[in-house]
């Protein structure tokens, strides 16, 4: 999958809020309730990323994930990724 333009990227962002774009990748930070509930959206993410098959890069502080996605293989941002991060958009708004 080739990567995306600066220009496709701000137009998928459009759909997106709360994601930007950094460099060769997009970012987003979420923000739980508390750390249970951080770890809780790691693990419900697990599933659907382990069948995609595309994996974030993310760090976990207390209640907070940061998130980075880009498609190593492709050294970029792809279809991929614009495609996780709705799935993690999903898993995060059902997580209390
Ligand atoms: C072999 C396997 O398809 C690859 O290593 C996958 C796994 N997960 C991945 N995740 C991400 N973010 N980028 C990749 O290029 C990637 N490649």
């Amino acid at each position: 999958m080739s990567t995306f333009t600066d220009a496709q990227i701000e137009e998928a962002l459009e759909s997106l809020p709360g994601w930007s774009q950094e460099g060769e990748a997009i970012v987003r930070t979420y923000e739980f309730a508390d750390f249970r509930a951080a770890l809780d959206f790691m693990n419900r993410a697990a599933g659907p990323v382990e069948e995609m098959d595309h994996h974030p890069e993310w760090t976990n502080v207390y209640n907070r994930v940061d998130i980075r996605l880009s498609s190593h293989d492709a050294g970029g941002v792809t279809g991929r990724d614009i495609q996780l991060a709705n799935v993690l958009e999903r898993v995060a708004g059902a997580v209390a």
